[in-house]
């Protein structure tokens, strides 16, 4: 039976976050569901707005931090997706990473890990071969601070050693791990697991390294959209459509173990298959509150998740931390289809 309470969640998101998220589509569904999304206005003082159900942001900067901080102690009931500091951990490459190697999940058939990769404070240590020469080349060159800037998504790809002088520490240098030209993107939303294609970086030969071509920089490749016709060429070259998924079951394990370590309800995390030993996988980033509109029927999920966190509040009239007990959560196969589960 429909619920005649209405519901309120408080968006803050930037306005490109917003133009692709707050779509028409979710807007009416969840409006259908009881669930109003308001838009928070960052110019005036938060705790001025609402009242809010709960608080969904994505936002960086001490201003919309102390906003949040003074919201959360004035009302304490009112739960925040996600904690500030449970997100801050995914703004340093080295911390984002270090939860995958606390995951404590028996690897069988599949294994998984990070690659090898180091941190560089200073320019020093690019020349200093004790740091850098553990690692093997190719390595990728990534922004040490992840903070939704343009800037932290420039990495550069090295093949020789004397190219890392010319990178601009802070920085992680990490090995390239040749993976077939294909991502795996994991999306997390609260119980909810969807894992889908994308392209990547085509694998490196033996004969690229002694090109010289000695590095190239790039930026997110997995969301590049190309001309149509060269996009599609791509794809087939890279035998994108033939790629094999890896199983459910494990980044499905993967995504539990590290919501339930990391605390957060919203983020993705890219996954590549290591071409030279088949089953074994590396996590290679993990993103805050990813672009859901690009995953299949995120208005129903998101709507969904919604719905649940604003309903298990009503029935403790409490703030809600991770695990949710008594849920209805949908269910994804790989080929994209959604079905409902009730109290799974
Ligand atoms: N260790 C690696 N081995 C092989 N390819 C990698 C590796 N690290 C990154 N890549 C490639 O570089 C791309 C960008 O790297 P990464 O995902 O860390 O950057 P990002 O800017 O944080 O991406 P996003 O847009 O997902 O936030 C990946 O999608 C993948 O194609
Ligand atoms: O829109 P936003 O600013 O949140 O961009 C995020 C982007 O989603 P988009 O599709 O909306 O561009 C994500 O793409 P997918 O992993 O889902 O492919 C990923 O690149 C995040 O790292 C970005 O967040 P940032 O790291 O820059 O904060
Ligand atoms: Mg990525
Ligand atoms: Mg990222």
């Amino acid at each position: 039976m429909a619920d005649a309470r209405r519901f309120s969640v408080g968006y803050a998101l930037a306005a490109k976050k917003k133009r692709s998220f707050i779509q028409p589509s979710l807007v009416n569904l969840a409006r259908e569901r009881g669930i109003d999304l308001v838009h928070i206005d960052t110019g005036r003082p938060l705790s001025s707005q609402g009242p809010f159900d709960c608080v969904l942001h994505k936002l960086y900067g001490d201003d919309w931090k102390a906003q949040l901080k003074d919201y959360a102690a004035k009302n304490p009931s009112v739960p925040i997706i996600d904690q500030l500091d449970a997100i801050e951990r995914l703004h340093n490459r080295i911390s984002m990473l270090q939860v995958v190697s606390e995951l404590e999940i028996s690897q069988d058939k599949e294994t998984f890990g990070i690659p090898s990769q180091v941190v560089v404070y200073d320019s020093k240590a690019l020349s200093d071969s004790r740091g850098v020469g553990a690692l093997r080349f190719p390595v990728i060159a990534k922004p040490l601070v992840a903070d939704g800037s343009a800037k932290s998504h420039k990495m550069s790809l090295v093949y020789h050693c004397g190219e890392l002088l010319k990178l601009k520490p802070p920085l992680v240098l990490q090995e390239f791990v040749n993976h077939g030209g294909v991502i795996f993107k994991v999306y997390v939303v609260g119980d909810y697991v969807k894992c889908v294609k994308r392209r990547s970086l085509p694998d490196v030969s033996p004969e690229t390294l002694d090109s010289p071509k000695r590095s190239f920089s790039f930026s997110q490749v997995s969301n590049m959209t190309m001309q149509d016709k060269s996009q599609e060429q791509y794809d087939l070259s890279m035998h994108l459509e033939d790629a094999e998924m890896p199983p459910l079951s494990f980044v499905t394990d993967i995504a539990r173990g590290l919501r339930r370590l990391m605390k957060l309800h919203l983020f993705n995390f890219d996954v590549i298959r290591d071409t030279n030993v088949g089953n074994h996988y590396l996590v290679i980033d993990i993103n805050y509150f990813p672009g859901y509109a690009k995953m299949p029927s995120y208005e129903t999920v998101l709507t969904a998740f919604f719905w649940e966190f604003v309903h298990k509040k009503k029935e403790d009239g409490s703030a809600i931390e991770c695990e949710s007990k008594e849920t209805k959560i949908l269910s994804n196969d790989h080929f994209g289809n959604t079905e409902e589960l009730k109290n799974k």
